[in-house]
């Protein structure tokens, strides 16, 4: 909670302004978020001017407004916008405002404003931006955090420009879930909250509102270069309707490149900077020359370590422990030779070689996180022996995008950005995600041969049937219950000797059962065997059901495209874009 002298004047005009001097300037905004009461008093302040042992002043860092750094989360009633930002919080610890969840509190106020409120949700109307900003922005101030996801703000124009210019903070970028009315109108109608505005009519009502009055706010930050589009992929499920997936790549790139321009990289440059014109002369500083006739480079840094590695006293556990998982081991950057002599002269000029990062580095997608707990331990980096000529930059959140482990933008030091080099701004952040993602979306088109598959009139590509035995004898089976695992299911079966794999299929996203899995076998009459034996016997504790997988029929392209109307030639025409599924069936 922010404390009581300075919350009338923060939550009228211009609240973050008297913060001062900061953490963000610190380089810490992006590990360290001491809450607001803590800077509200100027010991601790000054105490953040030198968090982690550096010395601003010496490091030639301008201070930096505290004000938060906001990320809108927009999208269709049901798009997935408060889903998605429950698993960024948990992600990376960001504070979580829900403008739609601030109302529906008030509404239970009793107040005016309150059944005001309440008349305009059940109508899918737009609450006027007086109410929505204030409980904005009083929850941004207990919230006391750096980083805010605000989802399901603004709504229409006057939302956006009240926000602005009551607040004095612009999203660093927004986070845009594209997707289809059907989609959403399913989940809306099987969400079961208890909310007045989940019927049918409001339902309708709410889509219009949304592309009337919401798809323009979309379009202005698009045009401001800020718009994040997260489009949805569709993968039809057994039993459970539309899903759909792909955030879990996108989100940790755009985070992580948050974090990363906003200050912490910034800091390591301009401590990496002081350190190459330090009033020691580098040569100081650095180890000894090399091998002759290799000329020498500056070292590892012998300032204090980045703030991502200051241990306990540093970040939150949650944010150090998401930054472990995205680190990557030190960058080898390549420096041109070195000046005759020390000083501010030598910030290293032209292009820094970055070479790619190993993919084990790759932040791990939320679909394999979800067997594991919150926050996933940090892997342990293999540090690679350095040539003499190279130096070690020091650590920083590399930015990755998804499961690829290709290395997204390196706005530090690649970018054509100021005379140091640094990013000046989010839009190079942005810029820089915005290439990781197509860089993403263009290995993915490189992936591995995926096979095709046809269900529900959708036809498309699933890579994980290559998982499987060529030309096997599969069944389907059905009915398991929770505690069947592929152990189980392998154990039925094995005394067939042909037998060859088990899987049972899990929910890509909470890794539940969905009750039903597959045995393969290499021989047919072996299978046929199986299958007579087996069905309705227990596995588990219960019977299972037993029938002859069709997948092979539903795989094979010159089948699946001589039926498709108007293409008898046997060419792939599947729309390979829309889906990448992971079960069959
Ligand atoms: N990827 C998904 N696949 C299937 N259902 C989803 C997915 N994301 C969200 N949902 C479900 O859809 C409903 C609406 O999601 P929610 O996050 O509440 O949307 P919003 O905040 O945009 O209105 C919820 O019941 C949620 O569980
Ligand atoms: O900034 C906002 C956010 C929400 N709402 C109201 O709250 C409802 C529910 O919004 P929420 O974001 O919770 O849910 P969604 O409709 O996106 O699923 C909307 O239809 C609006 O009536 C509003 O008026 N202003």
């Amino acid at each position: 909670m922010a404390c009581a002298s300075c919350l009338p004047v923060q939550s009228k005009n211009m609240p973050w302004s008297h913060l001062g001097l900061g953490f963000a300037a610190a380089g810490l905004a992006s590990v360290v978020m001491p809450p607001t009461e803590a800077l509200c008093t100027p010991s601790a302040a000054a105490s953040a001017d030198t968090a982690g042992g550096i010395d601003l002043a010496n490091a030639g860092m301008q201070a930096v407004k505290a004000k938060p750094q906001v990320i809108f989360v927009l999208g269709g009633p049901g798009s997935g916008k408060g889903t998605q930002c429950a698993k960024m919080v948990e992600e990376f610890g960001l504070l979580h405002l829900s403008a739609g969840d601030l109302l529906r509190a008030h509404m239970k106020s009793g107040t005016p404003d309150g059944n005001m409120v309440a008349d305009m949700i059940k109508q899918g109307q737009i609450v006027p931006s007086r109410v929505t900003i204030s409980l904005l922005e009083d929850a941004m101030l207990k919230g006391g955090k750096q980083q805010v996801l605000i989802d399901g703000f603004p709504r229409n124009e006057e939302n956006r420009s009240a926000f602005e210019s009551q607040t004095g903070i612009e999203p660093e970028f927004v986070l845009f879930f594209d997707c289809p009315e059907a989609v959403m109108e399913q989940r809306l109608l099987s969400r079961q909250e208890g909310r007045t505005d989940d019927n049918i009519e409001t339902i309708r009502k709410r889509f219009k509102v949304f592309v009337d009055s919401s798809m323009p706010i979309i379009k202005f930050y698009e045009r401001k270069g800020k718009i994040i589009r997260d489009e949805v992929e569709l993968e039809r499920e057994r039993g459970e309707g539309i899903q759909t997936r792909k955030t879990q790549e996108l989100v940790p790139s755009s985070i992580c490149a948050l974090f990363g321009s906003m200050a912490h990289l910034e800091a390591e440059l301009a401590r990496f900077e002081a350190e190459l014109a330090g009033s020691n002369g580098f040569q100081a500083q650095h180890p000894p020359p090399g091998p002759p006739g290799v000329p020498s480079h500056p070292g590892p840094s012998a300032l204090p370590p980045p703030p991502h590695l200051l241990g306990s006293g540093g970040a939150p556990p949650n944010l150090q422990a998401s930054q472990a998982s995205l680190r990557m081991p030190p960058a080898q950057v390549q420096l041109p030779p070195p000046p005759q002599q020390a000083g501010p002269a030598y910030p290293p000029q032209g292009p820094v070689h970055l070479p790619p990062p190993p993919a084990a580095y790759a932040p791990q997608p939320y679909a394999s996180q979800a067997a594991q707990h919150s926050y996933a331990p940090p892997r342990p980096v293999a540090q690679q022996p350095m040539p003499s000529n190279y130096y070690a930059a020091p650590q920083y959140p590399q930015y990755t995008s998804g499961a690829s482990g290709a290395p997204a933008a390196m706005p530090v030091y690649a970018s054509a950005a100021g005379p140091s080099g640094a990013p000046h701004s989010q839009q190079d952040a942005l810029a820089g995600v915005k290439a990781a993602l197509e860089k993403e979306a263009n290995e993915k088109k490189k992936k591995p041969p995926a096979m095709p598959r046809a269900a529900g009139g959708e036809k498309w590509w699933d890579p994980t049937l290559t998982e499987w035995p060529e030309n096997d004898f599969r069944i389907f089976v059905g009915d398991l219950g929770n505690e069947v695992n592929d152990d189980v299911l392998a154990k039925a079966f094995q005394k067939f000797t042909s037998f060859a794999k088990a899987k049972v299929v899990r929910n890509k996203h909470t890794n539940k059962t969905k009750g039903f899995g597959f045995v393969s076998f290499t021989d047919t009459i072996e299978g046929v065997k199986a299958l007579r034996e087996m069905d309705g016997k227990y596995i588990g504790n219960r019977p299972c059901k037993l029938r002859k997988s069709t997948w092979d029929e539903r795989t094979n392209t010159q089948q699946l495209n001589k039926k498709r109307k108007g293409h008898h030639d046997g060419k792939p025409v599947l729309n390979m874009k829309k889906h990448v599924g992971v079960l069959h069936r």
